[in-house]
């Protein structure tokens, strides 16, 4: 029998940047990633304002490569900043959107996903999807404990390139995604990391608890960071914006681009590489913070996301982690794909799309 035809436009909206892809099944048609330029992006007040921008970007794309939103069979969006989810396809539908446009958890630029993805499925009349949200929680009760009863732990990670990159490495192993403990950790813009146990990410550091990341302050001295917030040079986005936007690398050296600290490191900077270096020394202590989550029996600790490009960071991290597991560099992200391929497996029956309900 023929193989049946399907093809998804998926969609990337990235703080800085949209990325976009078209799949025939399995195999990619085109790829286009539209900069955003950085002082356009700072004229808007909220990710949601930046929707109309996007989505003439990605219309564009699509006339510059001649193809026709007619020709798809759905649309995927990355999931952004919804209550907590369960891993895999939610359809998206009014609700959705309008809990992203009107009350997300956080301004975040996955929000655009599932709305963009809504708006051009809408105009065809095909379905969309979101895939792998970022706030796909599956921690266990223990992990959400804070010391503050107030105050409960909540996962929010790079779960789409995450749970793809894992698969994949247990497929490469030869070994069930169930059978396998994985420590995964994504390096980018923000830097987070996963432990990865029955097929579930029972435990998670948000950009918030583990290292600082190239715009991301993440975990702070909290006694220090309240008399921060209350010393009058803060309101509560000035304050947001230091930890996140304005952290980590941008903060120290005034840059969010590794590869401009590392040219820094390449002329003798010695303040830039204690900085960088610090950032590797964090996101191992990261790793190792998640190891005795399924008591040291990692089977790999997977190091992905872009920063994994770089030698330097890479081995900095092996250096101090390979204790506790083999390393497995799988750098840059696959997340227009493992969108794709989400979907691709709901339009097949393989896989059964969730409704999403908002509380
Ligand atoms: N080849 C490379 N070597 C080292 N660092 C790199 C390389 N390519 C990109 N980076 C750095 O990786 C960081 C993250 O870049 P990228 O644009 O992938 O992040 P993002 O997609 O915005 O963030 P996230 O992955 O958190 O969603 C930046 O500091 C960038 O300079
Ligand atoms: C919210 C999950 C990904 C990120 O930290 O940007």
């Amino acid at each position: 029998m023929m193989e049946k035809i399907y093809k998804i436009l998926s969609i990337n909206p990235g703080s800085t940047s949209t990325k976009i892809a078209v799949y025939e099944n399995e195999t990619e048609l085109f790829h286009k990633t539209v900069l955003h330029d950085a002082a356009q992006l700072a004229s808007y007040e909220s990710m949601v304002d930046q929707l109309q921008m996007r989505k003439e970007a990605i219309l564009n794309c699509l006339q510059e490569a001649d193809f026709s939103l007619t020709e798809l069979a759905a649309v995927a969006g990355r999931g952004g900043k919804l209550p907590p989810l369960q891993q895999g396809a939610y359809k998206i539908d009014k609700a959705m959107v309008d809990f992203l446009t009107f009350r997300p958890i956080d301004d975040h630029a996955s929000n655009l996903g599932a709305i963009l993805a809504y708006e051009l499925a809408g105009s065809t009349g095909i379905p969309s999807y979101i895939y792998d949200a970022v706030v796909v929680d599956e921690l266990e009760e223990i992990a959400r404990l804070t010391g503050v009863p107030e105050l409960t732990r909540k996962a929010s990670c790079h779960v789409l390139n995450m749970r793809a990159v894992a698969l994949k490495m247990a497929k490469k192993l030869n070994k069930d995604f169930r059978d396998v403990n994985f420590i995964v950790s994504h390096m980018g813009g923000g830097i987070t990391a996963t432990v990865i146990s029955g097929g579930r990410m029972i435990d998670v550091l948000t950009d918030e608890e583990g290292p600082f990341s190239p715009e991301r302050a993440g975990r702070v001295p909290c006694r220090q960071l309240v008399d921060l917030c209350f010393s009058g040079q803060h309101n509560r986005a000035s304050a947001t914006k230091r930890m996140r936007g304005q952290g980590g690398l941008v903060a120290y050296l005034g840059t969010n681009n590794a590869l401009e600290v590392e040219a820094k490191i390449n002329n003798g900077d010695k303040y830039a590489e204690l900085i960088y270096q610090g950032m590797a020394y964090q996101a191992a202590k990261g790793i190792g913070e998640l190891a005795p989550v399924v008591k040291g029996k990692v089977d790999c600790i997977i190091l992905t996301g872009a920063l994994a490009y770089s030698p330097l960071i890479t081995g900095w991290i092996t250096a101090r982690v390979a204790f506790i597991a083999p390393v497995e560099i799988v750098a840059g992200e696959n997340e227009l794909e493992a969108l794709a391929y989400g979907v691709l497996r709901v339009l097949r029956g393989e896989e059964q799309a969730h409704l999403f309900v908002a509380p």
